[in-house]
């Protein structure tokens, strides 16, 4: 099977696979006891950017779980620390920015930096082992979209609401698009140094934009979010948590070939607002990854058959793999899913 067969790429781009390819945002991590025992002694970042390191992080999922495609094991916030911007991540919390970027000064020192002047090459040596590993199963690359990196950067780390960041879009509209628009070169970027070592789709992930009304959505965020993914040359899956009352723009026009859906909307009802079009990915509810097998099951069942809906479905949760989940539940998923 050629790489343009792959289910995946089917069912982003057509014609429909026989069963719905299936992958878990976050499949390499915390849930794997190999990924725990080979992350003992290196900072997560560090892990990100050493290329043999990353490359096994990224297959430990595939070779256990057998899942249809390969997500690259990096982060979000690594294309910010390969632009020299002092980020790390806290075990437990998250990343943790040493300088939040919260004026119009700020704004103009971190916006200085150029965002072609990324050096992606630990990047595509990781990529390229993994690609070369991986024969036809697609990698998936990503980079984090311009309100999600925000959310974290103007408040320096995690928060709730992002009140900082959604507050500079109305009290300072110039500052907040000249940092939203730097920051979707950045993602841009990163998107473009994976692509260019062998990934064969992208996603965005706009993880926090569910903390947004629709109104600021559509004026503050959609157009960054754009630039980010506009162009970029192989098909790209658009993600949000939280995104139901602007589901529609999620599909930037036409631009993202799929759409992630979290797990509060049921796929026959994000087919129906997002239209004929488009995939959707998505949307076992992470929750039901503690409950028993027969309950679990039910659940993936109904999210195929409603899936079924749509021009094509890739499933996938609703959100990342929560950390304390036990590793054997995805791999029963990855085997049903395979035999509806
Ligand atoms: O402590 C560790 O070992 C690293 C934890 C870890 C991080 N990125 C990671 C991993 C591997 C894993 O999830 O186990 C690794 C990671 N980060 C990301 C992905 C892409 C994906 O979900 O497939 C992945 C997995 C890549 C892969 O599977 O190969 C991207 C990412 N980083 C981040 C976000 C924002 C968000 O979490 O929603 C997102 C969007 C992904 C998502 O929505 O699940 C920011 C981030 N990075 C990180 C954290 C966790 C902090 C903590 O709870 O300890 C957080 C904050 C959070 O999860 O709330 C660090």
């Amino acid at each position: 099977m050629a790489l343009s067969d792959a289910p995946l790429l089917r069912a982003l781009t057509g014609p429909r696979p026989e069963h719905a390819p299936v992958w878990f945002m976050r499949q390499a991590g915390r849930s794997l006891p190999e990924y725990r025992e080979l992350r003992v002694g290196t900072r997560m970042l560090d892990a990100c950017l050493t290329p043999d390191l990353a490359a096994e992080i990224t297959l430990q999922p595939v070779r256990r779980h057998g899942v249809d495609a390969a997500v690259f094991f990096s982060d979000i916030v690594i294309p910010l620390r390969l632009a020299g911007v002092d980020v790390e991540i806290e075990p437990g919390r998250g990343p943790v920015f040493a300088n939040p970027v919260r004026t119009a000064a700020d704004v103009d020192r971190i916006t200085a930096i150029d965002p072609l002047s990324l050096d992606g090459t630990a990047i595509a040596a990781a990529v390229g082992i993994v690609t070369a590993e991986l024969g036809d199963t697609p990698l998936i690359g990503f980079a984090g979209a311009p309100f999600t990196l925000a959310a974290y950067l103007v408040e320096g780390g995690p928060s709730k609401e992002h009140l900082r960041a959604r507050a500079m879009m109305h009290s300072d509209p110039d500052s907040w698009n000249r940092l939203a628009g730097w920051l979707a070169q950045v993602s841009r970027r990163f998107l473009e140094i994976q692509r260019d070592a062998g990934a064969s789709v992208v996603q965005l992930f706009d993880s926090w934009a569910g903390s947004l009304s629709t109104a600021d959505y559509r004026a503050f965020v959609a157009p960054h979010s754009h630039v980010a993914l506009e162009g970029i040359g192989v098909p790209s899956i658009h993600f949000g948590v939280g995104t139901g009352p602007f589901l529609a723009d999620m599909r930037l026009g036409g631009i993202a070939d799929g759409v992630g859906v979290d797990w509060r909307l049921p796929l026959d009802e994000a087919a129906a607002i997002l239209g004929p079009d488009v995939s959707v990915q998505g949307n076992i509810d992470p929750a039901l990854l503690s409950a028993p097998w027969p309950v679990l099951e039910a659940h993936v069942r109904d999210v195929v058959e409603r899936g079924r809906a749509a021009r094509g479905h890739i499933v996938n949760l609703g959100h990342g793999v929560p950390p304390e989940t036990d590793p054997d539940q995805l791999t029963r998923i990855v085997e049903l899913v395979h035999s509806i």
